[in-house]
């Protein structure tokens, strides 16, 4: 396929108001294209580059070279050379790059020169391409749209099905049903702020323990059990008990969806980290399992018995589960039938406040009626976390890019020691609105005691209050942690630098980290 016709179709799409329009360009676009070409034209119409980053800066790119009268370049070309360009390193790299995007952009009409330029820049990024484009597909082969839409799900992207599509036709998609063996993208949660917003959002739901494990897809055949991960590696070897366990639950073929957790003497659940490095160990995993045993505990059901349960509503896959999992391998639940009953909401909160206090990180809520929609951040399951906040003291802050450049951007955060000197607990640049941004770079460089030209530092004067969702482990920083997804809720001008929070404090509000 000539890429002046892909240039083209992406300006078009992109200027089309009416959804039906956009479909059939795609439509008539996929007609046109070789199944050979999909791996490229899918990325390219999303604005993205298969090759990831070039390395190829702005002044390079924006240098005039003489556009191609007449369009010769098909996208396999124009892939082969990013490929070139991407491969290039090592000493003359530089020149090597301004050679290669000059004879692109020399081969190239000025309608591909402009394409090829946001494509690299990511200017033509297209988010919500993909939805698009699978109707697109299912009009250019004939299949059936909800078809195509699941396909694409089970898939994990557009990509595969793409190219089936084109070279066998429908019949191909047979190729990509939920089979136990071959894993799925997981179903994803929203946030909500607390319990009455997410109930307020679902109505009649179930209210989940939110463990913080590591995700597992665990698929039976028989005998033959296997753990995927959430990004779908086969971490089978290292999860023993998880597969001797579900070995014995009463069912043959199935798949159930669930989280890996280690629970401490105490029966409270042990940091994240722990698990995440006893699965991520792959030696010596008896030793592993014995010093760290685990326990899966499952909240779905995908499939049993020759039968995809996907679109079966959350409590209907519910009751297939409790029919193979003992209760002590499903997570905890509180079932709201009525979510405008004022004793149940009550309730609901009561389970999320237990929750927390048995060491757990939060809740997910799930609609009760709601299909499995793997590989989606779907509107039905909602997670609720408290979010925790520190008032500390910023140490340090960073010269900001890009939007940026000339604020004082990232900041490094301080907790009091008893000694009265900071430990570092992490830095965010998030949360900063453009005001605060221009504030912060006055206030700080006011209070500057020095500048590397990279990072400012600063009397420790200013407190400002940080909202994080946990505590992870850091040789790093040293105090031993860091913050999980640090951002800035607002300055506190109203507390002096000897009223911040203490790092003994810190830990203290997190069990698991307390030495
Ligand atoms: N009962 C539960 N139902 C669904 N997911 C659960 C449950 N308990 C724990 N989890 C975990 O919570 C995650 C849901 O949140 P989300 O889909 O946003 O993932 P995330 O981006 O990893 O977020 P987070 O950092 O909050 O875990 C799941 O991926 C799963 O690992």
């Amino acid at each position: 396929m000539l890429f002046a016709r892909l240039a083209q179709v992406s300006q078009d799409v992109a200027a089309a108001s009416a959804r039906s329009r956009k479909i059939a360009l795609l439509a008539e676009l996929f007609r046109d294209a070789d199944p050979d070409d999909v791996p490229i034209v899918i990325p390219y119409l999303a604005g993205r580059l298969p090759q990831g980053r070039l390395g190829v800066g702005w002044r390079v790119l924006s240098e005039r070279v003489d556009a191609a009268p007449e369009p010769r370049l098909s996208v396999q070309d124009v892939d082969a050379l990013m490929t070139e360009l991407g491969d290039v390193s090592g000493a003359g790299s530089q020149a090597e790059r301004k050679r290669l995007v000059g004879e692109l952009m020399g081969a190239a009409t000025e309608g591909e020169q402009r394409f090829l330029f946001g494509l690299v820049t990511g200017e033509v990024r297209q988010g919500a391409l993909d939805a698009v484009a699978a109707e697109g597909l299912a009009q250019a082969t004939g299949a059936a749209p909800a078809d195509v839409r699941r396909a694409v799900m089970l898939a994990g992207g557009l990509q595969d099905v793409a190219q089936a599509l084109l070279a066998r036709g429908p019949e191909a998609l047979d190729d990509f049903r939920l089979t136990v063996g071959r894993p799925v993208l997981p179903m994803l949660a929203h946030s909500a702020g607390g319990v009455g917003e997410a109930l307020d959002k679902l109505g009649a739901c179930a209210v989940e323990e939110k463990l913080d494990g590591i995700r597992v897809q665990v698929h039976r055949d028989g005998d033959v059990v296997r753990v995927y991960t959430r990004t779908l590696d086969d971490i089978t070897d290292r999860l023993p008990e998880v597969t001797d366990a579900v070995r014995e639950f009463p069912g043959e073929r199935f798949i159930l969806d669930g989280e890996v957790i280690a629970l401490g003497e105490d029966g409270r659940p042990r940091a994240f980290q722990d698990v995440a490095g006893r699965v991520g160990s792959r030696v010596d995993v008896a030793r592993a399992a014995e010093a760290l045993p685990v326990s899966p505990v499952f909240f779905d059901v995908l499939y049993v018995d020759g039968r995809d349960l996907l679109d079966l509503p959350f409590a209907g896959r519910h009751e297939q589960l409790a029919r193979l999992a003992p209760e002590a391998m499903r997570v905890r639940r509180f079932l709201v039938e009525d979510a405008s009953d004022a004793e149940q909401r009550g309730a609901a909160e009561a389970f999320f406040a237990d929750t927390l206090a048995r060491g757990h990180e939060g809740v997910v809520l799930k609609g009760l009626e709601a299909p499995y929609s793997a590989g989606r951040r779907g509107a039905s399951w909602v997670k609720v976390k408290p979010v925790h906040t520190l008032d500390l003291v910023v140490l340090a802050a960073e010269w900001g890019h890009g939007r940026r450049t000339g604020k004082l951007s990232n900041l490094h955060l301080g907790a009091r020691r008893a000694d009265g000197t900071y430990a570092m607990l992490g830095k965010t640049f998030k949360g900063l609105t453009d005001a605060l941004l221009t504030w912060q770079t006055e206030r700080l460089l006011a209070s500057a005691v020095s500048d590397d030209g990279h990072v400012v530092t600063v009397r420790p004067e200013l407190v400002v209050e940080i909202a994080y969702d946990g505590l992870q482990r850091s040789t790093r920083y040293p105090a031993g942690v860091t913050l999980r997804f640090a951002r800035v809720v607002r300055y506190r001008e109203d507390k002096s630098a000897g009223e911040a929070d203490t790092v003994e404090a810190v830990l203290a509000a997190h069990p698991s980290f307390d030495a």
